[in-house]
């Protein structure tokens, strides 16, 4: 999309910012957004001060993501839409839901959370999805892509039956309607021709560019954009026929309807039985205002295609809104965050080995579900172009498909984060496992996740592998160990799962190197008199070493057991491990009941007399924070372990 560029200096961001072609008309001594505490407040503007506080609202929104990380560039993309949206809709009468929820940030502000918003994703702070804790314009918690049609759908038909007025609006991405959630939300919603408004935000990417046919169909529906004007010109045509008499307006319907098929272009969406308007520019708020007006007043469900452009209003964004998608503290005129760290992360450790591995095997092949950025895919898909798939946002299908690949004779590797594999265990169990196919899932973000809050966080999946059948499921704690066990997965003739969290591998140290045996795991620390063992395993053995370490300095002696496999368990094994302590604490950073301890702790209770204590995440949802303040928040930092050696 075309975008003007001009030079207005505003507020010191002058360079950085490309703003509405709109002679800017802000005093410095008024503020539009500063007068906005609920959505009502804009009710009264006009469209040019619409305009003026769009401006307002990216400026904002830069200048507190710059600081505490986030979703910019769907913010950046989202805002005229959102204003539009409260401008024509009464919320929270009318329910307004957030698909993935990501691109929130105008209604946050809008709605009485400008005051808090530098309280961004921080501990105690404003989560960076919609909460209905938070506010009651927020109707739905979501995180998760492709639910909003679905939930939308619900509260309507819900609504009606309980006699309650209000409309509701599904605002969903392109990336996102590439989900099967929405897709079977949308056979379901045009086949109960109920008034669900669904928005099609159309930027044309999910993170990374978006795939697969119905992004290439919707952007070929982009083009025809002369389509609703003359729709709009046919309607007010057909319209003027005057009527006379019931069998003539019979005929005139007949007319009507065939003037209908032959002019206008019928569509996918209006097969399924929506009213199709659009493409309708989301960067111009009357437009937009217009075409909402038009569509409340419809009794049929219906989508109304916007296009916007994703992380429009900041150069850096508008260039390259895969990496601004989500970000961490950054500097606004660089665009960068100038942060690194010596230790490779889990996923760029994977990331390496995968390809190392491939190198050699040119059966090993690479599926994502639209998150080949996050899961370190990109420099495979540069690498092995044939042998790399991004499905879309859509992880049953990813599992199927890898069943499938596998079946063939290929080794596939679905790299996945563990909250979205929540979404595909039934493809696990069915279509991988029960059958006994060589997958290889490598489950990222596993464990406590920083940033996202509540619907992230990585710690349940364990549970549910745990119970599957012939799975083997390993954590790696440094880039060596992740490389021993990628090759292994690779090797074996059953489904391996390799989980690790969001952060950085332990540096490479001798402890670690030892071969992998099935079931088994490895002393990482061993002192030879401690009384006290700590078992641990993954990137969390981290904070077991340095409670132990802790500990010393303190005078008691501490070992530390990387279990590595967390299932297969050779209890047997590690009850011999085990014999020669006192005291054993079990740290998982994991749900409690669906970590390996309580299996540990029980079966090691008819063969040690040491006191067993288990530390895991407790049964809540874990709110956003860091990922140390999280540890700590549930005594799972070093600190807190020391205090139970
Ligand atoms: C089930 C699920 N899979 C993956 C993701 C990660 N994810 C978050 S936003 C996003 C892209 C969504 O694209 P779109 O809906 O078009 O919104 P845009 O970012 O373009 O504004 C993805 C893949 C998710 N949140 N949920
Ligand atoms: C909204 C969403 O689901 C993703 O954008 C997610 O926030 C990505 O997390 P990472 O930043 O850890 O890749
Ligand atoms: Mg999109």
């Amino acid at each position: 999309m075309d975008v003007a560029v001009d030079n207005v200096t505003y507020n010191g961001f002058d360079d950085m910012l490309v703003k509405n072609e709109l002679p800017s008309e802000k005093s410095p001594f008024c503020s539009y957004l500063e007068r906005i505490n609920e959505p009502g407040d804009i009710k009264n503007l006009s469209f040019r001060e619409l305009a003026l506080l769009a401006d307002e609202i990216r400026e904002f929104i830069l200048d507190t993501v710059s600081r505490t990380g986030g979703h910019l560039a769907s913010n950046l993309g989202a805002v005229e839409l959102t204003l539009a949206l409260h401008y024509v809709f009464d919320s929270p009468r009318d329910a307004i839901i957030w698909d993935v929820g990501h691109q929130c940030y105008t209604h946050k502000l809008i709605t009485g959370r400008r005051e808090r918003f530098a309280t961004l994703r921080q501990k105690g702070g404003l989560s960076g999805f919609p909460r209905p804790e938070e506010s009651p314009h927020d109707i739905v918690e979501t995180g998760h892509a492709s639910t909003s049609i679905s939930s939308g759908l619900g509260l309507l038909v819900g609504r009606e039956i309980l006699d309650i007025k209000g409309h509701v609006i599904a605002v969903i991405g392109d990336g996102a309607l590439t989900g099967g959630l929405a897709l079977e939300a949308l056979n379901h919603a045009g086949h109960l021709k109920k008034n669900l408004i669904i928005i099609l935000n159309d930027n044309d990417m999910s993170i990374s560019p978006n795939v697969g046919a119905i992004s290439y169909y919707i952007s070929r529906l982009s083009t025809s954009s002369s389509y609703q004007g003359v729709r709009d010109r046919i309607d007010s045509l057909i319209k003027s026929i005057p009527h006379y008499g019931d069998s003539a307006l019979k005929l005139v319907e007949r007319f009507k309807a065939a003037v209908k098929s032959v002019v206008y272009e019928e569509n996918l969406f209006s097969h399924l039985g929506f009213e199709y308007v659009g493409p309708v520019d989301g960067h111009d708020i009357e437009r937009l205002v217009s075409n909402f007006l038009r569509v409340k007043e419809l009794s049929k469900p219906v989508v109304v295609h916007v296009k916007t452009q994703k992380g429009k209003g900041y150069h850096h964004s508008e260039s390259n809104p895969t990496s601004y998608h989500g970000v961490g503290p950054f500097s606004i005129e660089t665009g960068s965050s100038g942060s690194s760290s010596a230790s490779p992360s889990f996923t760029s450790a994977f990331s390496a080995s995968l390809i190392k591995y491939a190198e050699v095997d040119n059966k090993i092949t690479a599926i994502t579900a639209a998150m080949e950025t996050g899961t370190g895919l990109s420099s495979f898909k540069e690498r092995f172009p044939d042998r790399f798939f991004d499905v879309g946002i859509a992880e049953q299908h990813a599992l199927t498909f890898a069943s499938g690949l596998a079946r063939a004779g290929l080794k596939p590797v679905v790299a996945i984060y563990a909250t979205f594999l929540q979404r595909a265990l039934d493809q696990l169990i069915h279509d991988i496992a029960l059958p006994g196919l060589p997958v290889v899932l490598a489950v990222d973000r596993a464990g406590l996740v920083p940033g996202d809050g509540d619907t992230h966080q990585g710690i349940y999946d364990l549970a549910m592998l745990r119970a599957v059948p012939s799975l083997s499921v390993l954590m790696p704690s440094t880039s060596c160990e992740m490389n021993m066990m990628l090759g292994w997965a690779l090797s074996a003739d059953s489904p391996v799962v390799i989980r690790y969290p969001k952060d950085t591998c332990l540096s490479e140290d001798g402890a670690f190197i030892s071969p992998l045996e099935k079931g088994r795991g490895i002393f990482v620390r061993k002192t030879g008199s401690a009384d006290r063992l700590i078992i641990g395993y993954g990137g969390h053995i981290r904070e077991c070493i340095k409670a132990a370490e802790l500990a010393e300095k303190q005078g008691i002696k501490c070992d530390v057991y990387s279990l590595r496999f967390l299932k297969p368990l050779d209890i047997d094994y590690l009850s011999a491990v085990c014999k020669p302590y006192k005291k054993i604490i079990i740290a998982e950073d994991i749900a409690a009941s669906g970590g390996v301890g309580s299996l540990i702790k029980s079966e090691l209770a008819d063969t040690t007399d040491a006191v067993i204590t288990l530390r895991a995440v407790s049964d809540e949802f874990p709110q956003h924070a860091t990922r140390e303040e999280l540890l700590a928040s549930y005594g799972l930092d070093a600190k807190s372990l020391v205090k139970l050696i």
